[in-house]
């Protein structure tokens, strides 16, 4: 960092920044003089920011009906134009911003060292406003029971490049509908593989290849199992919003998921394969350098849902507990 930060283009000298930093009580207050595009902060729901689509997409929703513009991709998983190119920039315009502060950035979570959770930036607001106004009708439409409300949200921003972080190993989300949209930049590869529900017999067995386009959306639930497939070529910025239903939390459906798993079907395909999480991960691949520790807290699959032909070391292998989702 030169002599200051650019604030809408103009050189806010360090003086100052400092002097706003010294009042503030957290990071997100003390960024508030210091934001590029204001708006972003007071309301997303903007023609230039909408895609030109959208709102009939939602109208539709609101009337029960699929329009064409929500394609569904595969069962369970479903993509629509969200944002214009225009807003793309914005967003990652002012999380450039944000970095070039040096005020404290949390990561989204454990398996993420790039990105930064836009909530805590001061972005909760707006994307409230998003999640209610435009999400939740999605949601509703196409889970009428998981996507019957949303109570709050966890919005982040995950960044891939061949020399950070290059994917996100297979996982769920501690999300009950997830949405995920891509903001560019250019790249080739990080597509977005999809298996089964967490506790469904297929659970780690493949579903879907989905590739990401800049300003669109894809939407699934938090339990499906998911992973970023490696990028080969420049970076990838997504803002991933997960969605939380306390209604559906407080369910017995909810609180039985784990007594309720499956046996599994058969062995894994090896690109559902976790090394997180995947008790029998190492029969079938080698781990990642610098994570062969992961086998120490792996739990999947739990003993009593082994498929058949799963070697007895591992089925009693000890696993680490009760399943925890990605945090
Ligand atoms: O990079 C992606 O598209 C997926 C990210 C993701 O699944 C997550 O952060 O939970
Ligand atoms: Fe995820």
């Amino acid at each position: 960092m030169g002599l200051g930060v650019s604030v809408g283009g103009k050189q806010v000298p360090n003086a100052l920044k400092r002097f706003a930093t010294s009042l503030a009580t957290s990071p997100e207050e003390a960024y508030v003089p210091l934001r590029k595009t204001p708006e972003l902060f007071s309301s997303l729901l903007r023609d230039e920011w909408l895609a030109p689509t959208l709102m009939e997409v939602v109208a539709a929703a609101r009337e029960g009906k699929m329009h064409p513009g929500l394609k569904k991709e595969a069962e369970g998983i479903y993509s629509f134009e969200l944002f214009t190119p225009k807003f793309c920039r914005a967003l990652l315009d002012e999380v450039d911003n944000y970095f070039e502060t040096g005020l404290p950035v949390r990561r989204p979570n454990s398996m993420n060292n790039y990105g930064l959770i836009v909530n805590e930036i001061g972005m909760k607001p707006t994307i409230t406003e998003l999640q209610q106004s435009v999400l939740l009708p999605i949601a509703k439409l196409l889970w009428p029971k998981i996507g019957a409300a949303f109570h709050s949200h966890h919005s982040f921003m995950v960044q891939y490049r061949s020399t950070e972080d290059a994917g996100l190993d297979l996982h769920t989300d501690d999300s009950d509908v997830t949405f995920n949209v891509c903001l560019g930049e250019e790249f080739t590869g990080a597509g977005l593989t999809f298996c089964g529900y967490m506790g469904a017999h297929d659970h780690r067995h493949f579903s879907y290849a989905y590739q990401h386009e800049k300003g669109r959306a894809v939407v699934h639930l938090g339990s499906r199992r998911h992973g970023a497939d490696d990028i080969q070529t420049g970076t990838r910025r997504n803002l991933i919003i997960w969605n939380h239903n306390m209604q559906h939390r407080q369910s017995r459906e909810y609180a039985m998921r784990m007594y309720d798993y499956q046996q599994e079907s058969g062995p894994p395909d090896k690109r559902c394969l976790s090394f997180t999480h995947d008790r029998d991960y190492p029969l079938y691949k080698d781990y990642p350098p610098g994570t062969e520790d992961n086998s120490k807290r792996a739990w999947c699959p739990p003993p009593a849902a082994c498929y058949d032909t799963m070697s007895d070391d591992i089925r009693n292998s000890r696993t680490r507990g009760p399943v925890k989702k990605k945090t």
